[in-house]
């Protein structure tokens, strides 16, 4: 437990197979659901964030990985019904926490600053939100966070609008909202979609120094399986709506047991070149919402899928330091490559 959570802070029942003297969770996930007019997008899902760690969600598009950021902060669209646990340190009222212990830096940086205030104004009008300060002080706090993320001359930009900033200022500039009030959490969904290689390592730069910075945990959705690998201390693999697997990210990008997984390392361009193999990484396309058989939804596209892998979805179960949902985990070759 952190020294200062409060003493009654409910530690929610452990995973299977977790190892006993992890860090009590920051943010724990239970049997989270999603549904829009009676069809679940966000089946059952179960994770918990550590304090200080990046947590990689990724999956295909459709998987549920924007749903479940955005119902971290209990943010959902109008429209959908959610069910299931989320706790932040002992919290389940999310609206409350939004913006003081949980941020969202989200795709779209130009919608999270408004074009008719100063960049330094808005950030000050966050930290006054949540913290009963002067307005010199949230003034204060306002260009300290635009220091931190390297804004050059941050006093004297804190001043202008966001058109007067370059586009990869702006992105800072979100980030720094986002880590004004020195969260515990920052959700970041796919925050690099829209940039060009080298902004997007700046930006992935940024986020880690920020995690450091406020001492906060970094939740990290991306389609991207290599910035995972890069950013990444664990990841939830999603697909259909639930957990393929999810683990420390460098033991699952190492030796995937979830054929899902392993089917999108292997469709990776390898660092030196071509894809790493000679097939089409993943044939076939997730199952629509609403179409799902009674069996595992990866079966369709699986090249190990048996009898069971039909009738009977998965649940997930602790194998080789992670939780994989695979009847077939046991089978997955080393190296995936031999059956890819
Ligand atoms: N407002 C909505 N109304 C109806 N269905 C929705 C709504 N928002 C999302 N969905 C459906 O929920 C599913 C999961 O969507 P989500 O945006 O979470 O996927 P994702 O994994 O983030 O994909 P992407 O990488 O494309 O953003 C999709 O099938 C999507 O069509």
């Amino acid at each position: 437990m952190k020294p200062d959570a409060p003493a009654h802070e409910p530690r929610p029942a452990p995973f299977p197979g977790e190892d006993p003297e992890a860090p009590a969770p920051l943010l724990s996930v239970r049997d989270l659901r999603v549904s829009f007019d009676g069809v679940e997008v966000v089946r059952g899902l179960s994770f918990d964030v550590r304090p200080g760690e990046a947590f990689g969600v990724v999956g295909e598009s459709g998987a549920g990985k924007s749903l479940t950021a955005r119902a971290l902060l209990g943010m959902v669209p109008r429209g959908a019904t959610t069910s299931g646990g989320v706790l932040l340190r002992g919290s389940t009222d999310l609206a409350a926490e939004r913006g003081r212990r949980i941020s969202l830096v989200p795709q779209d940086a130009l919608s999270a600053l408004s074009p008719v205030h100063p960049v330094g104004d808005q950030l000050a009008a966050a930290v006054r939100s949540v913290r009963r300060v002067s307005r010199r002080e949230a003034a204060a706090r306002a260009v300290a966070a635009l220091e931190r993320v390297g804004i050059p001359d941050a006093a004297r930009r804190a001043r202008a609008y966001p058109h007067e900033y370059s586009g990869g200022m702006r992105q800072r500039a979100v980030i720094a909202m986002a880590t004004v009030n020195e969260p515990d959490v920052v959700v970041a969904d796919e925050p690099t979609t829209a940039l060009d290689e080298e902004r997007r390592e700046q930006v992935l730069r940024v986020l880690a120094e920020q995690r450091e910075a406020v001492g906060a945990a970094l939740v990290l959705v991306t389609h991207d399986l290599d910035v995972v690998r890069r950013h990444a201390d664990r990841v939830l693999v999603m697909y259909a709506g639930r957990a393929a697997e999810t683990g420390p990210a460098g033991r699952v990008l190492a030796r995937p047991r979830a054929p899902y997984t392993a089917g999108l390392l292997a469709s990776l361009p390898s660092s030196d070149g071509p894809p790493r193999r000679r097939l089409p990484a993943l044939p076939g396309s997730p199952p629509a919402p609403g179409a799902l058989g009674t069996g595992c939804a990866f079966a369709p596209r699986c090249p190990l899928a048996a009898d069971p892998c039909r009738t009977r979805e998965p649940e997930p179960q602790p194998l080789d330091g992670r939780l994989v949902a695979c009847h077939r985990a046991a089978d997955v070759p080393d190296p995936i490559r031999e059956f890819l």
